[in-house]
């Protein structure tokens, strides 16, 4: 029988997929129905210290081959959050799960990590720094001093096991710098990639932009996102330190691409769009498509072939 189980650091996992931050994510009801899922963990919307409505509607559309969208992080505030994963771990012990942050500035994103820092949460912590639809702010993750900034002012204190959410870069020289940051940091993970950022798609019917928020400019996910998704696990995983393991996430539409994150280096993986379209039983579907494939494969454990791409000589 094939085992879909994995672990981050001292974390251990009975699946390898979960949701993406920001899908299904924002209520106690959507995080219980992730919980209730065959999901092997679940991470919570990005929050902000305050509640945020976020960006006018239409602000998410699904696409042939994907969707777009331009929440600006609605959430309903850390506490909210932190409550509910705190909860979550009195009931289920054996089952960690992540919480993810995305302030708006260096000193929310450190009030916030303080927060956590003196809480009892056991789980990990996403440091989003990769959000492109809040109008007006840039992506952290594509300001490298920025990030650097960012990470030494928060590991100067912060002690939870955590990882960052980031955005695709498309140039080598952009991994090796973004790598080169990251290995100064007792980081558990780098979850690679966030919505490919500011993308447009226009109405047929009407020549107007399909999303309201800023002129209809917002991220790309779904299928669109795969091959971008593979290289960006695949290039960080031959760059970062081994203690760093990377997640996965982006155009995952079957256990075919799961097994192909995995393959490029994913121990884990995060499924956006399909989610957002299917519903949490495509996790059902992704775990049976993914042990056929494995099969297929002789394979009966994820390590048996996490990172095994070949590259033709
Ligand atoms: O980090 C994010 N990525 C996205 O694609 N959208 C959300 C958002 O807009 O809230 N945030």
């Amino acid at each position: 029988m094939t085992d879909l189980h994995t672990s981050i650091d001292k974390f251990q996992f009975d699946n390898v997929f979960m949701n993406a931050s920001g899908v299904r994510c924002y209520t106690k009801d959507e995080l219980d129905e992730l919980a209730q899922s065959d999901a092997g963990t679940l991470v919570t919307k990005s929050a902000t210290r305050a509640k945020r409505l976020g960006n006018p509607s239409p602000r998410y559309a699904r696409l042939e081959l994907g969707s777009i969208n331009s929440m600006g992080l609605p959430n309903e505030g850390l506490e909210y959050y932190l409550d509910y994963a705190l909860n979550f771990q009195k009931a289920h012990p054996d089952k960690p799960i992540f919480l993810s942050v995305a302030g708006l500035s260096m000193e929310e994103n450190l009030a916030m990590a303080h927060t956590i820092e003196d809480s009892n949460f056991n789980g990990l912590v996403e440091f989003n720094l990769s959000c492109p639809n809040v109008p007006g702010k840039p992506q952290t993750g594509y300001d490298f001093d920025r990030t650097q900034e960012v990470l030494t002012n928060l590991f100067s204190f912060f002690t939870k096991p955590a990882g960052v959410k980031l955005p695709p870069y498309f140039d080598l020289a952009q991994f090796d710098q973004m790598a080169a940051i990251l290995n100064q940091f007792p980081l558990k993970f780098v979850n690679s990639i966030n919505s490919l950022g500011n993308g447009l798609m226009i109405d047929p019917e009407t020549d107007t932009a399909l999303i309201k928020p800023k002129g209809g400019f917002g991220g790309i996910g779904g299928a669109y996102a795969k091959p971008i998704a593979l290289a960006n696990v695949r290039a960080f995983s031959q760059r970062l330190d081994p203690k760093i393991q990377l997640i996965g996430t982006g155009g995952v539409t079957n256990g075919r691409d799961a097994y192909d994150l995995i393959l490029a280096g994913a121990s884990l993986v995060q499924v956006g769009t399909l989610l957002q379209e299917e519903g949490p039983a495509a996790f059902t579907r992704l775990t049976r498509e993914l042990r056929a494939v494995m099969q297929t494969k002789g394979y009966s454990a994820i390590s048996d072939f996490k990172g095994q791409l070949k590259v033709l000589s």
